[in-house]
């Protein structure tokens, strides 16, 4: 009996010095969404988290470019829009006719989303033909205030940042269907005027 008792506490010591050891980032503030290090999380304690009213957690697709994350996305969207939104990311880039700050894009200075990039604001952001776009955590939080399911797709490099955001979204991987059914589904339009069956591969 107590040869038994030992071995417990024996397991649940080890159990909990266990879960000691896995503090590799610091978890603290806004600011900390960056790794410490390039050390990889082998072990954490992991909690059922439900959304509420209170928080609807994000949904977040990744997957290869051309799997189809945007299409599925805007069909989520549409199904309903009083529960699921699009992020609204920022840009540099000018304002078109008919665009709606806010609605379109948030339209900022260059120094303004420098200065959101030095504060960590952004989950990724990138430079397209000397314009930068990004999508801010602070836009993805207005939505949820909301009442509404952000729906949004991420690089996968990305979420590291979004586990420590403090968004807790659902992150679902986008994968690709085998390539005959890619060849058949994806065929030839307007749209896609000369898709070859190689490009398919990089889907895969
Ligand atoms: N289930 C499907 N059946 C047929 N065509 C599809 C399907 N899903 C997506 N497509 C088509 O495949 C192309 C790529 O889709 P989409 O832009 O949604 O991919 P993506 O993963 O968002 O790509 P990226 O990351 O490069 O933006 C589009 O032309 C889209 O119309």
């Amino acid at each position: 009996m107590e040869d038994q008792h030992r071995k417990k506490k024996g397991l649940m010591s080890r159990l909990s010095r266990k879960k000691k050891k896995t503090v590799f980032y610091n978890q603290g503030s806004n600011q900390s969404m960056l790794a410490v290090g390039d050390e990889v999380v082998t072990y954490e304690d992991v909690v059922r988290m439900e959304s509420s009213a209170h928080w609807r957690r994000p949904i977040v697709l990744i997957g290869a470019s051309g799997v189809g994350k945007g299409t599925l996305i805007r069909k989520l969207i549409n199904s309903d829009h009083t529960r699921f939104a699009a992020v609204v990311q920022h840009t540099t880039r000018l304002v078109h006719p008919g665009e709606v700050n806010g609605h379109t894009y948030h339209f900022v200075t260059r120094e303004e989303f420098e200065l959101d990039i030095l504060q960590e604001r952004f989950l990724e952001h990138e430079e397209v033909k000397g314009q930068l776009y990004g999508t801010s955590v602070s836009a993805i939080k207005k939505i949820v205030e909301s009442g509404r399911v952000p729906v949004l797709d991420l690089q996968p490099q990305s979420l590291k940042r979004v586990r420590y955001s403090g968004l807790m979204p659902y992150v679902v991987l986008v994968a690709s269907p085998r390539l005959e059914r890619l060849v058949v589904t994806r065929r030839v339009g307007p749209e896609r005027p000369t898709r070859r069956r190689t490009s398919f591969q990089f889907i895969i």
